[in-house]
């Protein structure tokens, strides 16, 4: 098998829809059954800016461009005083983190790979059936919603009747996965990461949590609930955000515990819309807090606090900024899933505000394809 059939797994393969099959029959389906060609199987690049833009200092909590060492110095020697950075020795360790950003993303690629070799050899799932997807992990609610969304003449008022909504920000929360579904996942996640297998973090400002792809839950599961599932929710909720051509995603589990990390900073998502289910299991506080769209530069944004409850799902658009408060209590397992639209991010990388210059990738990689000029054939002589 070759290494991008590997990495991403659903380029050859696509899951049937199965309704309550038995797991194993519905896993063999799912691994025998070839697409037809669709979006998703282009070829998914990143952006050039992915090996500057973005590098995450954890001890001052800020994001910055590093391009090479003059650059960086230029531009961040005396701005990095205000965060505290005052002396050549905390400058030199500034620095020699922006480096070590870099290689960690030169080498990502690769080592995910390996750890996907390893993982596929060595671990034993608790729970088979959970990497599947099967229509009893849903509620009735939101196979009912899901079902309203793919008639060609609901309209987005039609929908909202199944969620809560905050129109002026464009946030919806509706219910998602049965509680046994979320323990089972939940059993599941929590066995890998007390493995000794390696284990790929979701970004540098997460220690904990899982990539799902590492652990094979891209073809069987994440896939055919982007497709399937999500993509006519999305269609109709956002239009303007490609919400009908959602064509790749990256996804995973983030995970809060005391003693371990507790909070999220205020972020956007590389991604067009993001799923973000709370799977549980007992906490306090914890909630998502939004503020402003990455574009608008507001000088007092106005915060909304939207609280995680566990089975349901909030949806909003990637580059809404947002952040995850403490918790005060428990352990919070919640599943994330960032959808890209080619469509959409091959005219702007959301990361660096430019049209992408692709580089060759592994999978997914950020979501961006190669455009093919299309010919209107009505103006061709
Ligand atoms: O912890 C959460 O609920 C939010 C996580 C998140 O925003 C992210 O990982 O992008
Ligand atoms: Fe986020």
């Amino acid at each position: 098998m070759s290494l991008f059939r590997l990495f991403r797994g659903t380029r050859q393969l696509q899951t049937v829809r199965t309704t309550r099959l038995p797991p194993g029959k519905a896993e063999n389906m799912a691994r025998q059954v070839p697409t037809s060609g669709s979006a998703d199987d282009a070829d998914f690049y990143v952006c050039s800016c992915f090996f500057t833009n973005n590098f995450y200092l954890k001890d001052y909590n800020v994001h910055v461009v590093y391009r090479d060492d003059t650059q960086f110095g230029t531009e961040y020697k005396e701005i990095m005083k205000k965060y505290g950075c005052r002396t050549d020795k905390q400058w030199d360790q500034v620095l020699s983190q922006a480096k070590s950003e870099l290689k960690r993303r030169q080498n990502l690629f690769q080592q995910s790979l390996e750890r996907i070799r390893q993982i596929r050899a060595q671990y034993r799932p608790l729970h088979p059936q959970v990497y599947t997807l099967q229509e009893s992990f849903f509620v009735p609610e939101f196979l009912e919603f899901v079902e309203l969304s793919r008639k060609s003449d609901t309209t987005p008022e039609d929908v909202l009747k199944f969620v809560t909504s905050w129109p002026d920000n464009r946030v919806y929360e509706f219910p998602v996965f049965t509680k046994q579904f979320c323990q089972q996942f939940m059993a599941e996640i929590t066995q890998f990461e007390e493995s000794d297998l390696p284990k790929g973090r979701p970004n540098t400002m997460n220690n904990y949590g899982i990539l799902l792809n590492e652990l094979g839950f891209d073809e069987g599961f994440i896939t055919p609930l982007r497709t399937d599932y999500l993509r006519p929710v999305c269609s109709l909720l956002y239009p303007d955000w490609g919400g009908d051509a959602l064509d790749s995603h990256k996804a995973f589990v983030v995970k809060y515990k005391l003693g371990e990390d507790l909070d999220l900073s205020y972020h956007y998502d590389n991604a067009e819309v993001t799923l973000n289910v709370s799977l549980g299991k007992e906490f306090e506080e914890g909630s998502l807090s939004f503020g402003s769209m990455r574009q608008i530069v507001q000088s007092q944004p106005r915060y909304s606090e939207h609280k995680h409850r566990p089975t349901y799902g909030l949806l909003h658009r990637g580059q809404h900024k947002h952040g995850a408060m403490p918790i005060e209590e428990g352990e919070r397992y919640n599943l994330i899933i960032w959808m890209r639209s080619s469509k959409v991010r091959n005219q702007l990388c959301p990361m660096c505000d430019h049209k992408p210059t692709l580089v060759q990738t592994v999978g997914f990689g950020d979501g961006f394809t190669r455009e093919t000029k299309t010919v209107d054939v009505c103006c061709a002589s």
